[in-house]
């Protein structure tokens, strides 16, 4: 017995140098270290598109971009594609050593969809990856080590930026669209905790890989494109560790994060839409945030952004200067992802330089090489030293069993199984939990803080209800005072079927009875913005074209389109067709009152080019016949005649009118109307530079009351246009009439068209202050939907009810001294749609040479008509001698 004390002494001791020679050569080596595997041309492959990935020696690999470039990349290992699962994991191993001596760890398979990382870190039946392999060595060296261990295994799956457990999915909701979210917690020490997460202890591997099996089986997946399944989602298993000889080990409860990435993929190479799109999303966010806080740590940054993503929250503590780190950069051998394999490369040698430094001189390399080595052999002389030592330990208890007949007790071992969780079969994982709650429940409180229940989860299984109350009452002393706790909830954000986006916002609930629970811990499960800004709102169509009163929807020409461009996102709702309105109001005389008050501007349909055309000419010969009909005769006017007409057109309320006419004459001699008119305020214009009549109604389009209007405006309407015609030069310089609309109050009747008989009217031009007054002087006569081409204009300005008031048209012209306005005069406001030409001032000055042309003319007639004989004067012929004479 003596002799055996002596030997586990001397284990222990040979544990202690192991441990610290361990940690040597991985410091030498680097906290992370960094592998890169080449994945083997699959069925499948395209061979003319492989071969831009060669790997030349253990330690290096060659990217060849074209014929003579190439890259040289170097790691800690490079696995070419022929390499086997033992090699890999034979690198790993010191990794899992160095877990058990302690230190947290971490291992994770990095690298782009396909590449391997899942055939990495799971492997096949045959050929197993680096997690069983890792579990199956952590127990068989935790055995060799001599001292008592706890494991208790974990899954969860990072998958949109939640976290899920794996072994225990909760159920979800028929109102949610994902479960709740774990939270996270960083305990005093900077340990990180998962609340929630199911922990199990396992007390040998085959416990350990069933529940493996069983997480595995949970984790999101989708197929590809070549019908294979690819992860979308990063699955961590963990580890943790418990040793009660806790006086030789770093911690006495540490972890090891083993982690599947998701697959790196460039969303727009994949073409991924909806899910898979927002899916993808998340992995690079996440794999983003890692490789910022890699680079962060390699830069010795006073920050390191750990909360950018729940990936490196719950990795912060297995990943910086006290912990070991693993990553597995996994790359495809095919031509075709060249681009995502330099992406993949670069992000692991930045990873690599974190320990060991790109400045790293060959000398110091060579140095640091030779003292690996020298670690490597004494590591190995420490643990053939162990086995020889453990061999004499066996045969000195077989011995002494033989001659006591008992078993040996220096060969204690530590007796878990009273602690470890009786698996039942994987699909059971909710009685599953129940029973792992139970039996953390009757765990002695020397157990290590994470694996003792908490006091929710103690009083849900109604172990602890007694002691809850004063529990809450320490709890509540030791706590922050800080009683609201981040929630993550994610709203579906379209209704349909297949929902393909979504939102996740964050709100605050009070969480008392739980915060209380957790008497040491913060709360840090607020949703990072990296991974939770995916939002995608999908606004259902709101906008409807405006109805018209008809009932029919209103539209636009093209040709209207862009000209009604400028005006359109203020007018656009209100627009009606005209026709249909027109159709809809022609019988309803008298009746239809608009029940849109205040409205400006009633839209018309637009005349197509060849009808304006046809109207132009049409208005062009009309005028062209009666021009010589029109008389200028200052001072005369025939106010009765106006009353007259006002009276027949009168239908509704006093209101009074303004006539928008075209201006037919062009302007060849008129150098006013010439003259500069920015200052009008519409375009009423076509590209003939004519004035652009409406068809068949007395009202105005749109395009021709512009944004001013409509400004005050509120709907369209025919009978509310009120406004003061301007005259406007286009760029052919032909005078247009634009009007200017004055708001109304009054409301609509019926429109009336009037037909006015060009021959009758007679303009009066007043000149004195710069104003001509043209008035109607006579034959206006009026009829009903009219369909010769009439302009309604219909202001307010002046509504004094019964009194004789003034249609004016206002023709301004900017030339200094001239002519500036040309009014209108109607003796009462009423409805009355009046269409007439009018003549410009050149106009009228060419009538005034007819004139007296003619009168020459008639002169010259009448003298030879005198001279023939054929007339007589009737004076007697003396008169004649006389004049000879
Ligand atoms: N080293 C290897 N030896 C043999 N087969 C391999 C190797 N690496 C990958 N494969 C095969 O390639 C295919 C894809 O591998 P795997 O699913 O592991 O890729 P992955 O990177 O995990 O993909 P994802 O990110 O989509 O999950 C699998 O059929 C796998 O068996």
């Amino acid at each position: 017995e003596d002799e055996l004390a002596a030997l586990n002494a001397n284990i222990c001791q040979l544990n202690i140098q192991r441990r610290q020679v361990l940690n040597d050569f991985l410091d030498l080596k680097g906290n992370i270290r960094v592998f890169c595997r080449v994945r083997p041309i699959t069925v499948g492959d395209n061979c003319y598109l492989l071969r831009p990935v060669v790997s030349l020696d253990s330690s290096r690999l060659a990217l060849n971009f074209a014929k003579n470039k190439s890259k040289i990349y170097s790691f800690d290992k490079v696995f070419h594609p022929s390499s086997s699962q033992d090699e890999v994991f034979e690198e790993v191993e010191p990794v899992i050593k160095s877990a058990l001596d302690g230190y947290n760890a971490c291992i994770f398979a990095y690298g782009q969809t396909g590449t391997g990382k899942t055939f990495t870190m799971e492997g096949t039946a045959d050929h197993p990856g680096v997690i069983p392999r890792a579990m199956e060595a952590l127990f068989k060296q935790a055995a060799d080590s001599n001292h008592p261990f706890l494991f208790s295994f974990s899954m969860l799956e990072i998958y949109m930026g939640y976290l899920k457990d794996l072994l225990v999915p909760r159920p979800i909701k028929a109102t949610e669209h994902m479960p709740p979210c774990l939270s996270i917690q960083t305990d005093s020490e900077g340990e990180i905790e998962i609340n929630n997460l199911a922990t199990i202890q396992v007390s040998d591997f085959n416990q350990a890989k069933r529940l493996y099996t069983m997480g595995r089986r949970s984790r999101s997946t989708a197929s590809t494109n070549s019908n294979q399944s690819s992860s979308r989602s990063h699955c961590m298993t963990r580890i943790l560790m418990t040793c009660f000889d806790a006086n030789t080990r770093r911690r006495i409860t540490n972890k090891i994060w083993m982690v599947d990435l998701g697959g790196s993929e460039r969303v727009l190479k994949t073409k991924a839409m909806g899910r898979r799109f927002e899916e993808g999303k998340a992995i690079n966010l996440s794999l983003s945030a890692l490789g910022d806080v890699i680079n962060a740590l390699h830069r010795k940054n006073s920050h390191i952004p750990y909360r950018n993503s729940k990936l490196t929250q719950v990795l912060k503590d297995s990943l910086g200067d006290d912990s070991k780190t693993l990553m597995l950069v996994h790359v495809s051998p095919k031509e075709e992802d060249l681009c995502e394999t330099v992406c993949s490369l670069n992000f692991a040698t930045r990873a690599r330089s974190i320990h060991l430094g790109n400045e790293e001189s060959n000398e110091a390399k060579v140095q640091r090489e030779v003292e690996m080595n020298s670690l490597q052999h004494r590591m190995k002389w420490i643990e053939d030293k162990r086995q020889d030592i453990r061999r004499e330990i066996q045969m000195l208890n077989e011995k002494l069993e033989d001659l006591t007949g008992t078993p040996p007790s220096s060969s204690k071992q530590l007796e878990v199984s009273h602690l470890s969780f009786e698996l039942e079969e994987p699909q059971s994982n909710l009685e599953t939990v129940k029973k792992s709650g139970n039996v953390m429940a009757a765990l002695p409180l020397k157990l290590p803080r994470f694996m003792r229940p908490t006091l929710c989860s103690r009083r849900k299984s109604g172990v602890d209800r007694q002691t809850s109350a004063e529990n809450d009452a320490k709890a509540v002393k030791t706590r922050r005072p800080k009683p609201h706790h981040a929630e993550s909830v994610s709203l579906p954000m379209n209704s349909t079927a297949e929902y393909n986006s979504e939102s996740i916002i964050s709100r605050n609930s009070c969480l008392g009875l739980e915060l209380k629970c957790t008497t040491d811990n913060e709360t840090e499960g607020s949703q990072e913005k990296s991974e939770c800004d995916i939002k995608t709102v999908v606004f259902p169509i709101q906008d409807k074209l405006p109805r018209a009163p008809n009932g029919k929807m209103a539209y636009h020409s093209c040709g209207q389109t862009h000209r009604n461009r400028k005006t359109n996102y203020i007018n656009s709702p209100k627009l009606i067709n005209i026709d249909d309105w027109l159709q809809s109001n022609k019988y309803a005389h008298g009746t239809i009152s608009s029940t849109h008050q205040n409205k400006r501007v009633l839209v018309n349909p637009h005349p197509e080019k060849h009808r304006r055309g046809s109207l132009r000419s049409e208005l062009e010969e009309l005028h062209d016949d009666k021009v010589n009909d029109y008389k200028l005769s200052k001072n005369k006017t025939n106010h009765d005649k106006i009353k007259k007409l006002a009276k027949v057109g009168a239908a509704g309320t006093s209101r009074s009118e303004v006539v928008a006419m075209p201006t037919l004459i062009k302007n060849s001699s008129n150098e006013d109307s010439r003259s500069n008119s920015s200052s009008t305020t519409y375009t009423n214009t076509d590209s003939c530079g004519t004035s652009t009549p409406p068809a068949n109604c007395g009202i105005y389009s749109n395009d021709y009351f512009s944004v001013e209007e409509n400004v005050r405006g509120t709907s369209t309407s025919p009978a509310n246009c009120g406004g003061v015609i301007k005259e406007k030069k286009d760029e052919s310089r032909v005078n247009c009439l634009q009007v200017q609309l004055i708001e109304r109050e009054t409301k609509f009747s019926e429109p009336l068209m009037l037909n006015t008989s060009w021959t009758s009217i007679h303009s009066a031009l007043d000149v004195s202050g710069g104003t001509i007054t043209a008035v109607i002087d006579s034959g206006v006569s009026i009829s009903r939907s009219e369909q010769r081409p009439t302009y309604h204009e219909v202001p307010n300005e002046i509504g004094n009810k019964g009194e004789d008031k003034t249609m004016h048209i206002s023709l301004h012209h900017s030339g200094p001294g001239k002519l500036q306005q040309r009014n209108l005069h109607l003796d009462k406001a009423n409805e009355v749609d009046i269409a007439m030409p009018i003549q410009s001032q050149g106009q009228s000055m060419i009538t005034g040479i007819c004139n007296l042309l003619r009168q020459k003319i008639q002169t010259l007639c009448n003298c030879a008509l005198l001279g023939l004989g054929f007339k007589s004067l009737g004076l007697e012929h003396d008169f004649f001698y006389a004049l000879m004479l």
